[in-house]
């Protein structure tokens, strides 16, 4: 009899584990597209749910005409549409919100994306709180914490289960230390950590095969201000969707594979981190482990020398200003 039903709850978790749901949120702009795209592609996946405010269940025929096996849903803003769109999801990645234009920090998308990120939290807190939240949405370093601050007010906020995603910052790093250095850009696995804008990201080249690249200020400045680069170029039409794409697929299918119990799956990741909370400063990315659960392991920062440690001190000014910023938004400004 016991072990009649140990089998059953094995059977139970393994069908469970095996049905991913992935839901994203802002799923017709610029991210959302593609990264839906890369989604339906995913055989890890099993039922893809697309929701937008405008655009959804367009963007969502589209794909499901696409032969791989999932299942493909479009929510529109309806009153149960993002409840149903998040319900059972495995993973929700977050997109939803506005990109920079040239002239612009991503801490200028504050006033409008801080209240995107925490209406979309709320719905995740209500509908999926043991999700794991993937947030996309710039300031990653502020919307992050908003998203907590939400979780913690429903008493549903599990450290665990949260994730900013820095992807992008180590795709970029391998591909720009590659051109440097003439390599394959896949040889390349650059230590990227602190958060994601700006002087918070902080490359650890030290770390890397080519030291010699921590005293070099162009590729420094080259990591910490890619996104600019794409701003740029794209005159006034946003910033980076292709490669964000690219790097928050990367990012989902990491998770992915841990929760379907693969080891040793590692990620840099914006989390709720040890590292440095005695110095009040409660998110900070570096590299995690993951497991079935989410976060499975930090992984301490390691050996920096002086001039990352210069890099690493300026970062955290910043982290901290941001991290606070995201909390007492939510304080101020709780919403419905
Ligand atoms: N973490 C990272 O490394 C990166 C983050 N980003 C950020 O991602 C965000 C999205 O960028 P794009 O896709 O280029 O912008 P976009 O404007 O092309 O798309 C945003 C989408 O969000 C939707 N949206 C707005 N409010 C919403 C709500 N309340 N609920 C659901 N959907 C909503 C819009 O309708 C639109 O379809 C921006 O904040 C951008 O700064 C961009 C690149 C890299
Ligand atoms: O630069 C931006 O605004 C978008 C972004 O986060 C990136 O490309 O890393």
């Amino acid at each position: 009899m016991m072990l009649a039903s140990k089998i059953q709850r094995r059977a139970f978790s393994a069908t469970a584990r095996d049905l991913s749901k992935v839901a994203v949120l802002g799923a017709s702009g610029g991210i959302g597209q593609p990264l839906s795209l890369l989604m339906k592609l995913n055989p890890r996946v099993t039922d893809l749910a697309l929701y937008d405010i405008r655009g959804g269940p367009g963007v969502a025929a589209d794909l499901s005409h696409i032969n791989t096996k999932s299942t493909v849903t479009g929510y529109d803003p309806t009153p149960t549409g993002l409840a149903a769109a998040v319900k059972g999801a495995e993973v929700v990645l977050i997109p939803a919100g506005v990109p920079r234009k040239p002239g612009m920090t991503r801490d200028d998308l504050f006033n409008t994306n801080a209240s995107i990120v925490r209406d979309l939290a709320k719905a995740v807190a209500e509908s999926a709180p043991e999700a794991k939240v993937l947030i996309i949405s710039n300031p990653v370093n502020s919307t992050v914490p908003i998203c907590a601050e939400v979780f913690k007010a429903r008493g549903v906020y599990n450290p665990k289960t949260l994730f900013g995603v820095t992807t992008l910052d180590v795709v970029r790093a391998s591909r720009f230390v590659s051109e440097v250095k003439k390599t394959d850009p896949a040889d390349e696995n650059i230590t990227v950590v602190g958060g994601h804008s700006g002087v918070t990201i902080v490359p650890l080249f030290s770390q890397s095969k080519h030291p010699d690249l921590t005293s070099n200020a162009d590729i420094v400045k080259r990591v910490q201000f890619g996104g600019d680069e794409v701003v740029q170029a794209k005159d006034g039409a946003g910033s980076a969707t292709l490669s964000m794409a690219m790097a928050g697929a990367r990012m989902a299918e990491s998770v992915l594979r841990a929760v379907q119990g693969e080891k040793g799956v590692v990620e840099p990741a914006f989390v709720d981190s040890p590292i440095y909370k005695d110095q009040g400063i409660d998110f900070f990315s570096s590299k995690v482990e993951l497991g079935p659960e989410g976060v499975a392991k930090i992984h301490p920062i390691g050996q920096v020398d002086a001039n990352e440690q210069k890099l690493l001190d300026a970062c955290l000014v910043d982290l901290k200003k941001n991290i606070e910023k995201g909390v007492s938004f939510v304080a101020s400004n709780p919403g419905n």
